[in-house]
């Protein structure tokens, strides 16, 4: 989930960057217009300079596949500070008790970019917490601008602002909050399987991408069960398909409660599954399979067990380079495990373990 709020909150730091990249240095005719030639060329210096921030923030890039979350942060920090460092420095550059009409404008103005990038924060996929914080440094410039050249914080003068800043930054929480909460609804849809709640083939597909690259880099194993029901057509035939989905929920529920937390558990086609198991290494397999052995796969409509063929991979010990080729070589076991008499599972090295009660 945080992911996929990370990946929608790059794509909108990189859209709206790329907007302010044109608009930003277009503006400069205003200042040209407005300005004396030296205070207009230092705002297009500035301008120029913002743009080029935009620029960097627009540029296509690869998403971070460890820490996206973090690389969505730091972009939009970047990209919620250019307006009102911008404001700063122009307060810097310009002498605002010498300001005549049009430039008195163009200040106050100016002088709103805080706020906007306050409420600019409403577009994005963020919780309470994390628009406070960004609101934070946001703030502080705005007040920072306000005491500039001595000022006091005064309420009179500065009490709407403030307020009006307060506001934003209220509507930003709720808008942000509303729209984390039905992208949630919507990943959550799309990622499981409607009839027993694993993820579906295509967000396991994502998921095994993304820990298969992590566990490389850090040279840890990844494992991957893949379960195939034995004789499931059976339960079909004699009782109904209604039947046979309740099975399948059932084993779910119980496969889930065998896996670890980082356990990943998808429902790979209609009575197949796999678990991708992450740092679990080739030594860890036998007590992997007794966990599996003692809370079972459920039971058949006629009260016998349900059992299960595993082929079971292990990357560092089967020297896999790919997720792929590793879920191949699991399913592949899988098959060999069918092969050896059902209700057993293929380890890496082609050990075949029995899972039935004769094997306790
Ligand atoms: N009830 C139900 N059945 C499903 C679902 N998806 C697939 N199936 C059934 O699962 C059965 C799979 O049967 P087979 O591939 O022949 O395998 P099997 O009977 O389990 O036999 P072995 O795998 O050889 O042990 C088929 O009858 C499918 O119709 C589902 O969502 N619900």
């Amino acid at each position: 989930m945080r992911r996929h709020a990370a990946l929608v909150i790059i794509a909108r730091v990189q859209l709206i960057s790329a907007l302010f990249a044109v608009l930003v240095p277009l503006w400069s005719v205003v200042d040209v217009l407005v300005f004396d030639s030296h205070t207009a060329a230092w705002l297009v210096v500035l301008r120029l300079a913002s743009a080029a921030v935009f620029v960097g923030l627009a540029w296509p890039r690869q998403v971070s596949p460890s820490h996206p979350y973090l690389q969505a942060v730091i972009m939009l920090l970047i990209m919620l500070m250019v307006p009102p460092a911008f404001y700063l420095v122009s307060l810097q550059l310009i002498d605002a008790s010498a300001l005549v009409n049009g430039q008195f404008l163009v200040m106050q103005l100016y002088a709103f970019m805080p706020t906007i990038v306050l409420g600019g924060l409403a577009i994005f996929p963020l919780t309470a917490l994390e628009i406070l914080l960004f609101s934070l440094p946001v703030l502080g410039i705005a007040v920072t601008g306000m005491v500039s050249g001595g000022a006091e914080l005064a309420l009179d003068q500065h009490g709407a602002t403030l307020w009006f800043m307060l506001m934003m930054m209220g509507v930003a929480m709720f808008s942000g909050m509303s729209q984390s909460h039905y992208m949630e609804s919507l990943v959550h849809k799309a990622m499981t399987d409607p009839l027993t709640g694993a993820y579906t083939r295509r967000s396991g597909t994502e998921a095994l991408e993304l820990m298969f690259r992590l566990s490389s880099m850090s040279a840890k194993p990844l494992a991957v069960a893949f379960f195939d029901l034995d004789r499931f057509k059976t339960i079909n035939d004699q009782y109904g398909h209604d039947a046979g989905d309740q099975v399948l929920c059932a084993l779910v529920e119980r496969l889930r409660q065998t896996l670890r937390r980082g356990d990943v558990l998808v429902r790979w086609g209609g009575e197949e599954f796999i678990a991708i198991l992450p740092e679990m290494p080739a030594d860890q397999m036998p007590a992997f399979l007794r966990r599996l052995r003692e809370a079972g796969f459920g039971t058949r409509p006629d009260g016998s067990p349900l059992t299960a063929s595993i082929g079971v991979t292990e990357s560092l010990a089967d020297g896999v380079l790919d997720w792929p080729v590793l879920v191949e070589l699991a399913d592949q076991r899988m098959y060999e495990a069918k092969r050896g008499g059902r209700d057993r599972a293929v380890l890496p090295g082609d050990v075949s373990v029995p899972l039935g009660p004769a094997a306790v």
